[in-house]
């Protein structure tokens, strides 16, 4: 069931609102911690296993679906098995967004091709760098991701706190390559600028035109996405819901932009099944 949040009343008010106008609506959804539980190792995360068959159903109520997230765009088609989910939803035509590394790569389930542009410039010299800083600060055991266009430093296997002394240095030597930081969940990823998940946002409005917007993220990286729809919904007047995907004890900053608070992927996926028939009474 999902929760809300203190003033909880408007959260369940702006649900009724996007719920009306569901027909019209896109709904948008976070990757890791938001459609897929968060798990110790970034390789071995996968799509929680209702999701499939949610968004399918939920498919024929809404206007177009996307996942926006900081994972390169083929690996979460990949982790998402979101090529298969794309063809279920082809037949009720409505169309699979995928928007990766942060806005920079997309797909769609029409494309199925990934288009983005070339890795940043400083990236090589960067991850080149990168040892020296980490030994440095004891932190030789992070775990590197490659993302081709960026590069996370994930720092669950080691102390706590590890990433929060790594991330002066880190930014630092990101901003000697023309790189900045994303900080995240046990991570610091290094990206090239100019790019976040409030893009993708304002590039799906632009294709979809939808009529209401339903947002859901978990972490840092999701707020310039929260900040577009609240937005977008300020300059149309059009419904918006904002849904923080809470799991753990730690609540960050995108809870006091949400409208309503749910328990992780479960409690996701059940706002969906709820979305779900409510479009359905329409
Ligand atoms: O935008 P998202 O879809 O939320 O992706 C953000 C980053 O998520 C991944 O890292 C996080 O999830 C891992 C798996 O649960 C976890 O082990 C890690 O501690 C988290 O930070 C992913 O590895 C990154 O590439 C994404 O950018």
């Amino acid at each position: 069931m999902a929760e809300t949040l203190p003033d909880g009343i408007a959260g369940e008010q702006k649900y009724a609102a996007v719920a009306a106008a569901a027909a019209d609506a896109l709904v948008g959804l976070d990757f890791d911690g938001t459609l897929s539980p968060i798990v110790e190792d970034p390789a071995s995360a996968r799509i929680h296993p209702d999701a499939a068959a949610t968004l399918i159903a939920l498919a024929s109520g809404v206007k177009a679906l996307a996942v926006v997230t900081g994972r390169p765009a083929g690996q979460v088609v990949e982790l998402g098995g979101l090529a298969a989910i794309a063809d279920a939803l082809a037949e009720v035509g409505t169309e699979l967004y995928v928007f990766g590394q942060y806005g920079n790569q997309r797909w769609s389930g029409s494309d199925r091709v990934v288009v983005g542009p070339p890795p940043p410039e400083g990236l090589a010299a960067f991850e080149a760098a990168l040892p020296a800083v980490l030994e440095e600060h004891g932190a030789s055991g992070a775990y590197l991701e490659e993302k081709g266009l960026a590069v996370g430093v994930h720092t669950r296997q080691l102390p706590e706190g590890t990433a929060h002394r790594l991330l002066p240095a880190i930014t630092e030597l990101a901003a000697e390559h023309g790189l900045v930081i994303e900080p995240g969940k046990q991570v610091i990823e290094v990206r090239a600028p100019g790019m976040h998940k409030g893009n993708a946002i304002e590039t799906l409005v632009a294709e979809v035109a939808p009529g209401a917007i339903l947002f859901g993220g978990d972490d840092l990286g999701d707020i310039e996405a929260f900040e577009a729809v609240k937005a977008w919904g300020r300059s149309t007047g059009s419904p918006t819901l904002l849904v923080y995907s809470h799991a753990g004890s730690d609540r960050g900053p995108l809870a006091d932009l949400a409208d309503l608070e749910v328990d992780g992927p479960d409690g996701v996926l059940e706002l969906l099944r709820r979305l779900t028939a409510d479009a359905a009474q329409l």
